[in-house]
């Protein structure tokens, strides 16, 4: 065959193999372009190039930013570094709140070239990556959850090195499982988690740290526990009943709780969560000498949680109807967090223990909820 139609053949396979990602468009595009994957062994440096100068504003995407916590976290990155330099982006519709409080884009993380697009028209050079699904919800929908958790990350890894980024994913109490030390669970141990949730986040953690090492990448990542927020709902996780006990308190003073009452998990505060977050990606990199950090706050049960709540509001009854598949999570997971690499290299410190906690929580939905009644 003539030279020429050979290469025309090669090349017409290649364009039309899904081989390095999820959609052919995309496929195609990203493999012609500078990739990870052809970069030549001992020119990893040149990542660096492009990267985050520490005297400008660092132009933030959060990617998955209508869920629980990205709402929160643009606010406050939007005070520190002004609101045009903080882009919200998810596949839902946002409120009218948030889509006039900042900018607010589109973006699926599975079109790897909008994504693209995104970060080159914005100049983009911090990445908060929020999407994915969540244990719960992982678990019933496995292929979804995959997808997102898993080809999406590998989006965000290569638009991260071929960019320059700081690039935060966070991980989770969930990337452990029943043969991981659980009382206390300190960063480096077994991980064999049993849920997809789970296994995509362990994927997320190794493939960040394997990009560090390979190509440069400032990936940080930090294990947070269950995040508890009162403005903000939780999408789907094990955790969620230590949101939900306080809406159902202030509303009915009923609440059906779908984990055992000894079930003891770590938990945080959203305020602590989100500071966490900033103070982790402001950190001089000397400072950090690992890339994935467990922190903590406190652990508590169902129980010890419905007491402290009773202490307020001593007329709140609280059942127990165990959801199999939940408790089966929750009983793989981590009691108690130990964080202190994370204390130690860059001096993270917790604000909210649970008195704390429960009287934040309770003045927020009790304030909400008169200023419900009275409109
Ligand atoms: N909330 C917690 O308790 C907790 C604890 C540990 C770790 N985390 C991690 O923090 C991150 C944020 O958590 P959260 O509670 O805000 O999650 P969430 O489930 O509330 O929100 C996730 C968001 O991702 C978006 N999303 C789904 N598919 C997408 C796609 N294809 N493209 C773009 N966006 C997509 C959803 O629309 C949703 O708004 C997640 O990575 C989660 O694993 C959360
Ligand atoms: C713990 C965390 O990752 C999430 N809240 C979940 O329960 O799935």
């Amino acid at each position: 065959m003539p030279v020429l139609r050979v290469l025309s053949t090669v090349a017409k396979q290649a364009l039309q193999a899904p081989v390095c990602g999820y959609q052919p468009l995309a496929v195609t595009a990203r493999c012609i372009s500078f990739s990870p994957r052809q970069v030549p062994p001992g020119s990893d440096a040149s990542f660096h190039s492009v990267s985050f100068s520490e005297t400008d504003h660092p132009k933030v995407l959060i990617t998955g930013g209508l869920g629980q916590l990205g709402v929160g976290l643009a606010k406050l990155l939007r005070k520190r570094f002004g609101k045009n330099n903080v882009i919200l982006s998810d596949i839902r519709k946002p409120s009218s709140h948030v889509f006039h409080s900042g900018p607010f884009i589109y973006s699926d993380i599975l079109d790897y070239k909008n994504l693209r697009e995104i970060v080159v028209n914005n100049r983009i050079t911090w990445l908060v990556h929020y999407s994915a699904l969540l244990s719960a919800v992982g678990e019933a929908n496995v292929s979804l959850a995959r997808a997102v958790n898993i080809t999406g990350l590998h989006n965000i890894l290569d638009i991260a090195a071929e960019h320059g980024l700081r690039l935060f994913v966070p991980s989770t109490i969930g990337a452990f499982g029943p043969t991981s030390p659980r009382n206390p669970t300190p960063d480096l141990c077994v991980q064999r988690p049993r849920t997809i949730y789970g296994v995509s986040k362990v994927h997320a953690e190794l493939m960040g740290e394997y990009y560090h090492q390979r190509y440069g990448l400032d990936f940080r990542c930090l294990r947070y526990p269950g995040i508890i927020s009162a403005d903000s709902q939780p999408g789907g996780g094990t955790t969620d009943y230590a949101v939900q006990i306080f809406h159902d308190a202030v509303k009915s003073g009923k609440f059906e709780c779908n984990l055992r009452q000894d079930t003891r998990l770590p938990m945080m505060y959203i305020d602590d969560c989100l500071r966490a977050t900033i103070e982790v990606m402001e950190a001089p990199a000397e400072a950090l000498t690992m890339r994935t950090y467990n922190i903590n706050a406190m652990s508590f049960t169902p129980e010890e949680l419905a007491q402290e709540i009773q202490k307020q509001l001593p007329d709140l009854q609280v059942t127990y109807e165990v959801d199999v598949m939940r408790q089966g999570i929750a009983d793989s997971w981590p009691m108690n967090f130990d964080d202190t690499n994370a204390r130690h290299d860059w001096g993270w410190k917790h604000d909210y223990d649970l008195p704390e906690l429960v009287q934040t929580m309770l003045n927020f939905i009790g304030s909400e909820s008169q200023i419900a009644q009275a409109t």
